[in-house]
């Protein structure tokens, strides 16, 4: 065997074995669906492009590279893709579903999760940094360019993989052309968003360093169970103030003295969310203050805390 034929070809599943579709959200010009696969007996997620508008072949090229960008980055924190579903009428991406939905639900639905303790919201704080380290050790390195807790999925667990639902282009370092983002008023949110990206001049190039902007963000809102900046009424009013210094509250009303290793996660946070890109830390740098936090815990103190919100979540009012 040769090495350079290791690299297995993607799965192409005949969109026959797809049954009971049930519709999940709308992206830009793509349609997520539940779905079991007859044969292999399991619950399956696709992607697929709007059935009503005419697939283009612009459209398709983008969940193609899609499809090729999910097979390289395979990683247990990067959301694992099964194949594709390649017919005339019907093309779509086939990914592993997630059962416990996203890290926006589990921060926020608190009549479902009222209590998520300390070692679980540290091991996803943990394993987002794992998702996002790979993809920035890629070569060459990959971009997320829209990390937010509506991406972040959680497996049957609540372990944590990196999503993107989005149907945006994504961005190589070397194939970056400008740092054009997805405008924020097309619907996506500012609070993630880097300030270098709210002008997206053509000089600078696109930057790892954004996706630890958007990483510090998700720390203070794990930490918080808040909503970042949720006194503002419009996306602008946050992005003047985030470019007049104004970051989320690090006092103890937003990060309660309880939290273990509180000074050190608001260290990395603070150096995360810097206006200075090259004075933010890498996520190599963030991952080794973060093992010895969870070397603290034991097995035992994390799996109490995924029973807790099992038994919170299926104790439905
Ligand atoms: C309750 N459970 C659910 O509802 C559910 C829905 C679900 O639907 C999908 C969500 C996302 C994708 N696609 C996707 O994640 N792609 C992608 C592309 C690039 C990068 S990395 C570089 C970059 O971000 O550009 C990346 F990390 C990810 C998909 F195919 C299906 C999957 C599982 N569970």
């Amino acid at each position: 065997v040769n090495i350079g034929s290791l690299t297995s070809a993607l799965p192409v599943i005949p969109y026959r074995k797809l049954t009971d579709l049930h519709y999940i959200s709308k992206g830009g010009f793509g349609t997520v669906f539940r779905a079991q696969h007859s044969d292999w007996r399991t619950t399956v997620a696709i992607k697929c492009l709007k059935l009503d508008s005419p697939v283009g072949e612009r459209e398709r090229n983008c969940l193609l590279k899609e499809a090729e960008v999910l097979h390289k980055a395979r990683f247990n924190h990067i959301i694992q893709i099964f194949g594709v579903c390649n017919e005339p009428e019907f093309f779509c991406i086939v990914t592993e579903y997630m059962t416990n939905g996203s890290l926006d639900e589990l921060l926020h639905e608190k009549s479902m999760y009222p209590v998520v303790a300390w070692p679980l919201r540290l091991r996803v704080l943990y394993e987002i940094a794992l998702g996002v380290n790979f993809l920035h050790n890629m070569s060459p390195p990959l971009l997320h360019h829209d990390l937010k807790t509506q991406n972040i999925l959680l497996d049957g667990e609540y372990h944590v993989k990196i999503a993107d639902f989005g149907l945006s282009k994504w961005r190589q370092l070397s194939i970056s052309k400008g740092s054009g983002s997805k405008p924020a008023e097309m619907g996506g949110t500012v609070i993630y968003m880097p300030p270098e990206e709210y002008e997206p001049n053509r000089t600078r190039r696109a930057d790892v360093k954004q996706d630890m902007y958007s990483y510090a963000i998700i720390m203070w809102e794990v930490l918080s169970r808040r909503i970042p900046f949720e006194d503002a009424t419009n996306p602008m009013q946050i992005m003047f103030s985030v470019l007049r210094g104004t970051r989320p509250d690090t006092g103890l009303d937003s990060l309660p003295a309880d939290i273990p290793s509180r000074e050190t996660l608001i260290n990395i946070m603070t150096c995360g969310w810097t206006a200075n890109p090259d004075e933010r830390p890498s996520f190599l740098n963030c991952l080794k203050e973060l093992e010895p936090m969870l070397r603290r815990f034991d097995e035992i103190d994390i799996l109490e805390a995924v029973l807790e919100v099992k038994r919170s979540k299926f104790k439905r009012p």
